[in-house]
C-alpha cells in the first residue's frame, strides 16, 4: 500500500498503524524525563509513529530518528534529555545525519561541523506499508542556494527508513553538480546504555583507528573497547557488524557502503561542558558508521553513492 504525503501531514492512519505529524517537545514532555529541555525551545515537527512492530519519532529536520523502540522491549537509542529542540541547533541524541561531511571538513575546516543537512528540513515523500506491516518513509534533501554559498557542490539525498522489529536506513546520495565532490557522511547514532562504564564494543577488536583524543594519531585497538573516561575513535575499512555488550542486552550494528566506524562517549570531563549532555553521558555510547577520513569518496559528476544500515537487539 502507498499514501501520498506531504509535510502538511496531520494524521496518516494506516492498517494497526499511524503516523501524527506532532511537535517535538509535545512528544517528549508528554512521555516524562523531557521536561529540562521545555525551555524556551522553539520547537521543530517530528513525526510519531505508532505500529504493530515498533514505535519511532522521526524529525523533519536533519531526518533525524529520535527514538526507537521495538514492540515489547526498551528504547534502543537514547535522546539528552537536556537536548534543544529549536529548529537549525543540531539536537543531542538519536541519529543524526552527518552529511556531506563529517566532522570537521577535512578541506576547509570554518565550515560548520558535521555537515549542512542535520539542521536543516528534509521533505517527507512517500510512505509505504507492506503486508507484514513494516512502513517504509522516505525523506529527501536537496542543497540550497544558501548552502551552496558556502560549500559549492550540489548535493541531493534521499533517506529511507524501515519501522519493523529492526531500524533499517538507507542512504543515497547524488552529486548534482558538474565537478567530482568529495563526499564523507556518517549515520551518527546515539545509543540507549545501562551505564558507560559496564559496556564494551565488539566487531572493531585488532584494528587500527585515528585517536581523535590525541591529535588523530594512528593506533591500535588491542581488546574489545571499553570505556573510562572520553572515547573518541575512528575505525576505516571495517564494514560488517558491531555489537553493543551492555548489562541486559546486546545492540547489533550491521552495514553496507558504511565502512567507517566511529565511537564517541566525551566522558565527565568534556560532557561537563557541553550544555545538552552534561551528567547524562554515562547513558549513552554513539556507534556511528559512513565514509569518513580515509573512506572519504570523491563522486564522479551525476553519480551515487549508497549506505545501508540495520539495528537490531536480542
Ligand atoms: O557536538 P557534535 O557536533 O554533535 O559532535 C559530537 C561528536 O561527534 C563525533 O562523531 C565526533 O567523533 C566527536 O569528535 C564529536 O565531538
Amino acid at each position: 500500500m502507498s499514501a501520498d504525503t506531504k509535510a502538511s501531514l496531520d494524521v496518516l492512519e494506516l492498517r494497526n498503524a499511524h503516523i501524527h505529524l506532532r511537535s517535538a517537545s509535545s512528544v517528549f514532555n508528554k512521555q516524562g524525563g523531557f521536561s529540562e529541555s521545555g525551555e524556551g525551545a522553539a520547537d521543530f515537527p517530528v513525526l510519531e509513529c505508532v505500529t504493530e512492530h515498533c514505535y519511532a519519532v522521526i524529525a523533519l529536520q536533519g531526518a533525524q530518528l529520535l527514538s526507537f523502540r521495538p514492540t515489547g522491549k526498551s528504547e534502543v537509542l537514547w535522546l539528552s534529555p537536556l537536548a534543544k529542540f529549536s529548529l537549525g541547533d543540531a539536537v543531542r541524541g538519536g541519529i543524526p545525519i552527518c552529511l556531506p561531511w563529517f566532522g570537521v571538513n577535512r578541506h576547509q575546516a570554518d565550515l560548520p561541523k558535521h555537515g549542512i543537512a542535520r539542521t536543516q528540513l528534509w521533505t517527507l515523500g512517500d510512505v509505504q506499508q507492506a503486508d507484514d506491516g513494516i512502513i517504509r518513509l522516505c525523506f529527501t534533501f536537496r542543497s540550497s542556494d544558501n548552502d551552496l554559498a558556502l560549500y559549492p557542490y550540489p548535493v541531493s539525498a534521499e533517506l529511507t527508513v524501515e519501522l519493523g522489529e529492526e531500524l533499517g536506513m538507507s542512504l543515497q546520495v547524488a552529486n548534482e553538480g558538474d565537478e567530482p565532490m568529495p563526499l564523507s557522511f556518517a549515520l551518527h547514532s546515539y545509543f540507549s546504555v545501562s551505564d558507560v562504564q559496564q559496556v564494551s564494543i565488539a566487531g572493531i577488536d585488532g584494528r587500527d583507528y585515528l585517536d581523535n583524543c590525541q591529535d588523530l594519531s594512528r593506533c591500535v585497538q588491542s581488546e574489545p573497547l571499553t570505556f573510562n573516561g572520553e572515547i573518541d575513535r575512528v575505525y576505516e575499512a571495517v564494514g560488517g557488524r558491531q555489537v553493543i555488550h551492555d548489562d541486559e542486552r546486546d545492540v547489533y550494528i550491521d552495514g553496507e557502503g558504511c565502512d567507517t566506524v566511529v565511537v564517541w562517549n566525551p566522558g565527565a570531563v568534556l560532557a561537563g561542558k557541553m550544555a545538552d549532555v552534561g551528567p547524562h553521558y554515562q547513558r549513552y555510547v554513539c556507534v556511528e558508521r559512513g565514509m569518513a577520513f580515509g573512506d572519504e569518496l570523491m563522486l564522479a559528476a551525476g553519480s551515487e553513492a549508497t549506505a545501508n544500515m540495520r539495528l537490531s537487539t536480542d
